[in-house]
């Protein structure tokens, strides 16, 4: 049985997450994603499930800052669950003066917040589930939380349904240590992160050497370095698997201009099909590839 890390406790969407893309494994749960990667680079876990974005709020920093540093680390796997919260308090409640949650789920709530607890002070838990957590042991009245929390903790249900944005998504990503990367599908997508040297253009010509191969880009990213201020690492998810041959020809360009960490090539969640121009075709690289080794050998001109 594998062992899966997950950002916990009990209860988030990503147990969700980890459920649906580890089926019948045998999950553990940690307080931060940070901690989740770090049972992987320890060997304490085979893989890590974690948040990556979500439609409304965007990428979730503390994944992208743990994917960046340490042991390498790869996305081998992806899955989308729609996200709509609960509003739990103790049982038989009284008045609601502090409601807890993890920000990205906050900014999920903002409006229904201003409209339905108005007076109530916004608290930021460590994730969903820990503010069910703390409205357990009495420290906030409320927490916005994952559905299925009130499954695990004995807690009302104030309000269910819950979201400022009716279709709101949210990635995660399942994380090993380097190994056997999953098959290509023809509806991947690759990550990578970029450390490009602070002048002008590098960014556009980093860009570039995907556009003119004609690659889609599904995300991009900056997160600061922490080194120098102004310096940032670029976050770039593109559609295609690294064994292809269009997308071995962009990251041999993107690696002779900048340091670059792989970050995994998986399928995608919604299963899209990679976008394909004329003349941009894996086929197209092979053929031209020939070409050249044919003039090479003398064959051909
Ligand atoms: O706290 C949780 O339940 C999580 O799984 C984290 C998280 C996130 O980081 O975006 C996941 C989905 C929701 O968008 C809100 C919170």
């Amino acid at each position: 049985m594998l062992r899966i890390a997950y950002f916990g406790p009990q209860g988030t969407f990503t147990e969700q997450a980890a459920r649906a893309l580890a089926p019948g494994e045998d999950l553990t749960p940690y307080e931060t994603v940070r901690l989740a990667l770090q049972a992987v680079r320890e060997g304490v876990a085979d893989a890590a499930c974690v948040p990556i974005e979500n439609s409304v709020e965007g990428v979730v920093p503390t994944t992208l800052d743990g994917l960046s540093a340490g042991e390498p680390l790869v996305a081998v796997a992806e899955t989308i669950l729609p996200i709509h919260f609960s509003v739990l308090t103790r049982p038989g409640g009284g008045e609601i003066r502090t409601v807890a949650s993890h920000p990205h789920a906050l900014a999920q709530v903002r409006e229904w917040l201003e409209a339905n607890l108005p007076g109530a002070t916004v608290v930021a838990s460590s994730s969903t589930a820990s503010a069910a957590v703390g409205v357990l042991e009495g420290q906030y009245d409320a927490a916005v939380s994952a559905p299925v929390a009130i499954e695990h903790y004995a807690l009302e249900e104030l309000a269910t349904g819950v979201a400022d944005v009716p279709d709101a998504q949210t990635r995660f990503l399942l994380c090993r240590r380097p190994g056997e990367l999953p098959a290509p599908t023809g509806a991947d997508r690759t990550s990578i992160v970029a450390a490009a040297v602070n002048r002008t253009g590098t960014l556009s010509e980093l860009l570039a050497e995907l556009a003119s191969r004609s690659i889609n880009l599904t995300r991009l990213d900056a997160r600061p370095t922490r080194n120098n201020f102004g310096e940032y690492r670029f976050f770039i998810d593109f559609e295609g698997h690294v064994a292809e041959p269009r997308i071995v020809d962009a990251m041999t360009a993107l690696r002779r201009r900048c340091h670059l960490r792989f970050l995994g090539s998986h399928p995608r969640a919604d299963a899209v099909a990679a976008t394909i121009e004329p003349g941009a075709g894996n086929q197209d690289f092979v053929d031209a590839q020939a070409w050249v080794d044919a003039v090479l050998k003398g064959e051909g001109a």
